[in-house]
């Protein structure tokens, strides 16, 4: 599952980050006029300016069709949440809940609380359905740390925070806490701390500023790696231990590899749970390609044939070494295309700027390596390129990781185009296993034939 690279990216690089102070949620009124006619036109007004729909009905189409992940039959008020929520929620320009949002929302919700392990795809709105959760079971009043939210990645964390700070902004009490390293946590007095297994670790026992005791809500994101990833299982069911035995634990991933299903259900008491059939998995708005090459100079060849269908919009490179994806982004570079770099090796803070220019597209593209295989959420990416194809340590398909990296795309019902390159009777036969593997079929693409590119990204 999960390549040496990824391991080694997620908790090492917390190091050396300067201090985030204490987000203080902003104070805003609730605007009691709010109604659904304008979060309609605000979710539309969003979807239009970020081309993720060219007209008015193709989301709610989405959102009518049960085979959609988008499909749900209730609204946001029948889902009870509380009304600063309901602002938060239609604040952000969502106007109908998405099928897991549904389905998870009132499991989550329910008295005495549940504890939910639950799987949907890529981008159709798991952090949305967690972060209600956690805001729906804090108590603004008290001055302590109530919900706990552990992620794999520190830009995760970051972006997840965001989430958590854009839907509670109607709780003018409510303060959010960053676990990550570097950051010194100098108050207390938050209610909600998202962060790495490492550093939320030691915030809980060497530090002492969180007290686990006073823990509600317990969320593992990205799970499945969270449990296959030795470093970071460890961290977690050390911070579980120290948890009340009522405290809820939810548990959310588009991926759960069988054993790491087997090792949740074994460690989470009595979970609800919502899990995809295999042939869900993949999202047929994503429309997959190969193509095929003879040598790693060929690929760079058919990239710069496809640059500019690519750069359309947004895209994401991904290689499968640090190496690799350095001496990809400076042979573009030299092409004269402006690119940005994101591996590993970089400073946490560093990476944190990288992607923030890439989600305000300042870039166009980003070669990076699985570090930004899973969550990370930019809207306008329509074309992911596998420059090389996810491999575990073995050298077997990585297809989790395959899932993630192409559901970078593809988002909330947006259309994307996910290309991968071939280069060898080795790679062939990795990707056909992944085609095995999720049962869909991957057509060979001729990059040559610029009007059948034009054709693909239009
Ligand atoms: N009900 C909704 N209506 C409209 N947009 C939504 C809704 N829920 C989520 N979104 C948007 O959809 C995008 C994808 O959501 P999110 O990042 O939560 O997906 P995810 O399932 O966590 O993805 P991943 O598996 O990649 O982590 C985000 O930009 C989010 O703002």
């Amino acid at each position: 599952m999960a390549t040496d690279s990824w391991a080694l990216a997620v908790d090492e690089q917390e190091a050396a980050a300067e201090s985030l102070s204490n987000l203080h949620l902003k104070e805003e009124k609730i605007k009691p006029d709010a109604n659904e006619d304008r979060a309609a036109q605000s979710l539309l007004n969003k979807l239009i300016r970020s081309n993720l729909v060219d007209n008015t009905n193709q989301v709610e189409v989405l959102q009518r069709d049960p085979n959609s992940p988008l499909y749900s039959v209730k609204s946001f008020e029948e889902l009870r949440l509380k009304p600063q929520l309901l602002q938060g929620v239609y604040a952000m320009g969502f106007n109908r809940p998405s099928k897991i949002q549904e389905n998870a929302l009132p499991l989550m919700l329910a008295e005495p609380p549940q504890n939910l392990i639950a799987q949907s795809q890529s981008g159709t709105g798991k952090t949305a359905a967690f972060v209600l959760a956690m805001l729906s079971q804090v108590e603004p009043a008290n001055k302590y740390p109530q919900c706990l939210c552990l992620s794999p990645t520190y830009e995760l964390a970051l972006q997840t925070g965001k989430v958590i700070e854009q839907m509670g902004k109607f709780y003018p009490e409510l303060k959010l806490a960053y676990a990550v390293r570097g950051n010194k946590c100098e108050y207390v007095n938050v209610q909600i701390v998202i962060g790495t297994p490492g550093t939320v670790l030691d915030w809980c026992s060497k530090l002492k500023f969180i007290d686990p005791k006073k823990i509600k809500v317990f969320v593992l994101d990205e799970a499945d790696v969270m449990i296959a990833t030795q470093g970071h299982q460890d961290q977690s069911i050390r911070i579980q231990r120290m948890l009340p035995r009522n405290c809820q634990m939810l548990l959310f991933s588009a991926t759960f590899e069988d054993s790491v299903w087997k090792f949740a259900q074994k460690v989470v008491p009595d979970p609800n749970i919502i899990k995809l059939k295999r042939e869900e998995e993949t999202l047929d708005t994503i429309k997959q390609y190969y193509v095929l090459c003879s040598s790693r100079d060929e690929k760079f060849q058919a990239l710069c044939n496809l640059y500019g269908a690519i750069t359309i919009a947004q895209a994401m490179i991904f290689c499968h070494t640090r190496k690799t994806a350095s001496w990809l982004a400076a042979e573009l570079s030299k092409e004269g295309h402006q690119v940005a770099l994101l591996s590993g090796e970089m400073m946490v803070e560093q990476r944190a700027a990288v992607i923030e220019r890439f989600r305000e597209g300042k870039e166009k593209v980003l070669v990076t390596t699985n570090v930004c295989a899973r969550g990370i959420d930019v809207e306008q990416v329509s074309v992911v390129i596998n420059f090389d194809l996810p491999v575990d340590k073995d050298g077997n398909p990585d297809n989790e990781t395959y899932l993630h990296r192409i559901g970078r795309t593809g988002r909330f019902g947006k259309r994307g185009l996910a290309v991968n390159m071939v280069d060898s009777k080795h790679s062939m036969n990795i990707l056909n296993r992944i085609q095995e593997h999720f049962n869909k079929k991957i057509e060979r693409l001729d990059t040559d034939d610029l009007d059948e590119i034009e054709k693909i990204a239009n």
